[in-house]
């Protein structure tokens, strides 16, 4: 049996990666409008009430414009933009963030793609919240740096067009950027992180840096310690991997071009200080891996099909 899956902004970055993840899958059918159709709203509609899965790969305001064409009680969505992450009625689509979530995911009719910088920050301090070794009210940092593919057409054209020269550009410098209100829900937290990305001259891949004083938390706990409650939150888990190698160099090229994430605790016992990382791809587990992953999931299929791990 196949699922029929229309993907609306199939040709946009996430778009085409999606399409990419899914093309050759007999367990999916695929529909995609051709270019005449595919701001058609009449064409869309049809779409979207036909297929059992949509995939919204759209700016926010055409996201929720696509889940307002619904005329039906069976078509399931999941949205790749930043429309419904913190909204009521909607799962968020993190499979490894909570036990149950897989589970949550499964059977929803509605599924929020996480943002790619929040999957990194999650990843990394939920399972310190849940353990309690965080406080809820602890005011965290998070620093991170995407490639340019995380701003899609508008910033790929941008760097490739030859409209910048930069190799390394911090933005958000008013600190109030659109992930912030998910990452402090999803976490668990009563104040958002201060969160200050950048842009690098990368096509993609990620890396998302948490900074921690180990005074920070509720017990006294070692750099160990932090590690072991990460590890053991992903234990045996074939998308998110706990790496034991305290390395200490990371680069934005280390999970580009795949659909894993790797997380790491290094720093410096003496001094009590801890850096969580994680690096990741924007596209992949940050955008179409972790969507692909969803569809899988909401269609009862191997989770980690078409996925590159
Ligand atoms: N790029 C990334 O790394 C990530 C992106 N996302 C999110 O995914 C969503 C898509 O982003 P991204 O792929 O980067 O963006 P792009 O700008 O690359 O693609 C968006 C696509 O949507 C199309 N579109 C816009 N309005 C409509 C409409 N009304 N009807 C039909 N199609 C429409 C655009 O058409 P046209 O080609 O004509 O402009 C374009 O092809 C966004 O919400 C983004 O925030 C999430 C995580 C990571
Ligand atoms: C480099 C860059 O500009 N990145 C994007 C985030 C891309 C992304 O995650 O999209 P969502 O907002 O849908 O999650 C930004 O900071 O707005």
């Amino acid at each position: 049996m196949s699922v029929t899956v229309f993907i609306d902004g199939a040709v946009g970055t996430t778009g085409l990666e999606i399409r990419e993840r899914l093309e050759s899958r007999r367990d999916v059918t695929l529909v995609t409008l051709d270019d005449a159709r595919r701001k058609d709203d009449a064409a869309r509609g049809q779409a979207i009430n036909d297929a059992d899965i949509v995939i919204l790969c759209l700016p926010d305001d055409a996201a929720r414009s696509a889940v307002a064409m619904i005329a039906n009680d069976r078509t399931r969505v999941i949205d790749a933009s930043t429309a419904h992450r913190v909204a009521d009625g909607w799962t968020y689509g993190f499979a490894e963030l909570e036990s149950d979530q897989g589970a949550r995911i499964a059977e929803s009719r509605f599924v929020s793609n996480p943002g790619c910088y929040p999957t990194g920050f999650l990843a990394l301090v939920r399972p310190l919240v849940r353990a309690g070794l965080l406080d809820a009210g602890a005011l965290l940092s998070v620093n991170a740096t995407s490639g340019y593919s995380g701003g899609g057409k508008a910033m790929i054209a941008e760097f490739e067009g030859g409209e910048t020269n930069t190799a390394y550009r911090p933005y958000a410098l008013a600190l109030a950027h659109k992930h912030a209100p998910e990452m402090r829900l999803h976490a668990g937290l009563s104040t958002a992180p201060i969160f200050q990305p950048a842009v690098a001259r990368a096509y993609r891949g990620m890396v998302v840096q948490v900074p921690l004083h180990l005074a920070q938390l509720t017990r006294a706990a070692s750099l160990t310690d932090v590690a072991e409650v990460l590890a053991s939150a992903y234990d045996g888990g074939r998308v998110v991997r706990f790496a034991h190698d305290a390395t200490s160099v990371v680069r934005i090229e280390d999970d580009a071009s795949t659909d894993r994430m790797t997380l790491r605790v290094t720093g410096n016992e003496a001094t009590g200080q801890a850096l969580l990382i994680a690096t990741l791809d924007n596209l992949g587990k940050g955008a179409a891996g972790a969507a692909v992953q969803n569809l899988n999931i909401m269609a009862g299929l191997d989770p980690v099909a078409g996925l590159t791990l």
